[in-house]
This record gives structure tokens, C-alpha cells and sequence, in this order.
């Protein structure tokens, strides 16, 4: 077991050593928050549920650069985002520390999770970042404030039952995107979706192969 005050250095480490594969780089303040990320996660594990994944470098790929991999889907000039279901903050909290000005709206409706969230919002001094303790089933459109397109992310919640809902928050050309391990192979017919594209991605050290669904509200 690591020294909890090595963790995040452990994992921030690890993430700039991989971080490449997304063709980004971050910044000394990124690797900053990305470190006490990963401590308030591991230190906050302890006494709430926020992720079965505990080893530093399985926070590092498994949930950082996972989580990052959604550059590659959101459209160009995104200003908001939504995180549903965010649990521990991913992928909505890497996202926003990789781009501080988009508008970061956290759905979760687990009070101790939110707690925690609340708390890291503030810890990385994260302006523009709402989290909203509640199910995405009794929030609307006008929750995630009015300025600006809107992208939909979402993480390990399932959606397939849901689709309705999130084409009924989205406006006109606006995505859904979902981090997903298997193809997208439902049905579209009843919705104003459509599938954009299916981007495939593999995990170093052989951490699996993942893909980004974007699907988009015509
Ligand atoms: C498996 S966890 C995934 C957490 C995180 N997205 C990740 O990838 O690590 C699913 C999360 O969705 C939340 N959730 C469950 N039902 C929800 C709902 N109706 N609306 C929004 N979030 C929900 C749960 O509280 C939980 O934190």
C-alpha cells in the first residue's frame, strides 16, 4: 500500500508519462490538480464508495486518461458540458481541469458522492463547475444554465434506457457521448439521434480496449 501522501504523485507522474497518447500536454497547474485529485480520491475512498479502482496507476489510465480520451469527441469550441452519473468525478472533473473555461455541470444523485465532488470543486478551485444532487430524470435543460452549446458526457450508467431523456435535454446538433467497452447497436428510430461516430481507443499496458459513442440530436 502507498504512503497516502505519495498517491497523487504517483499517479500524476504515470498520467504525464501516457498523456501523450491523446496528443495533449498539461501544464504544471494541471499536473497539480490532477495530484490532488487523485489524494482527495484515495483519502475520501476510505470512508465513502467512490471507486473500486485503487492502485495509482489504474487511477492514473483507468480513470484520468480514460477520461480524457473525451477530447476526442467533443465538438470544436465547447463551452458546456454535462457529467451524469459522475460518481467520482469522471470523466467530467479531468475534462474540465484539462479545459478550465468550459462550464462544467456534475449530475449525481448519491449525496455522500456529491459531498465529495462539492468538495473537490472547491479544493481545485474549479470555477464554472455546478454539482447538481439530483437524477438526471428530475433535472431539465434550463439546470445546466443558458449560455452556450451543450455536450453530454457519460461514464459506467446506463443509457440504453434512457435515450429519450437525454435527446430531450439536447438542443439541435448537440452530442451525447458515451465511454463505452462494447458498439452502440440500439436502435435510433424513436429519438431525434443520430450515431456520429463510434471512436475505438486502447488503454496502455494493456488496459483494455474502450470507445467513445457520439451521437448527436438532428
Ligand atoms: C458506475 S457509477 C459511474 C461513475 C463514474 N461516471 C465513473 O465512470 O467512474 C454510476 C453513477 O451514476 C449515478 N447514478 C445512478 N442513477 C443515476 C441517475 N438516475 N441520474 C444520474 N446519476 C445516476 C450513481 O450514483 C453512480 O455514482
Amino acid at each position: 500500500m502507498f504512503h497516502v501522501e505519495h498517491f497523487g504523485e504517483i499517479v500524476s507522474t504515470c498520467l504525464a508519462e501516457q498523456i501523450h497518447l491523446i496528443g495533449l500536454s498539461l501544464t504544471s497547474t494541471q499536473f497539480d490538480q490532477f495530484a490532488r485529485f487523485a489524494d482527495e480520491l484515495s483519502r475520501w475512498n476510505q470512508k465513502v464508495n467512490l471507486t473500486a479502482i485503487t492502485e495509482p496507476t489504474d487511477v492514473a489510465i483507468k480513470h484520468f486518461l480514460d477520461s480524457l480520451f473525451g477530447v476526442l469527441a467533443l465538438p470544436t469550441g465547447a463551452q458546456r458540458l454535462v457529467d451524469v452519473g459522475s460518481g467520482g468525478g469522471f470523466p467530467g472533473i479531468p475534462l474540465k481541469i484539462m479545459m478550465p473555461d468550459l462550464a462544467l455541470s456534475i449530475v449525481e444523485p448519491n449525496s455522500k458522492k456529491a459531498s465529495f465532488l462539492l468538495h473537490l470543486v472547491g479544493l481545485l478551485k474549479l470555477g464554472q463547475a455546478y454539482v447538481l444532487n439530483r437524477k438526471i430524470e428530475d433535472l431539465s435543460r434550463q439546470d445546466f444554465g443558458m449560455n452556450g452549446p451543450l455536450s453530454i458526457v457519460v461514464r459506467g450508467l446506463k443509457v440504453e434506457d434512457r435515450v429519450g431523456l437525454f435527446a430531450c435535454l439536447l438542443n439541435r446538433e448537440e452530442r451525447l457521448i458515451l465511454y463505452s467497452t462494447t458498439p452502440w447497436f440500439h436502435s435510433l428510430d424513436n429519438y431525434q439521434l443520430k450515431l456520429l461516430d463510434q471512436i475505438p481507443y486502447q488503454l496502455p499496458q494493456g488496459l483494455g480496449d474502450r470507445r467513445l459513442i457520439v451521437l448527436k440530436k438532428g
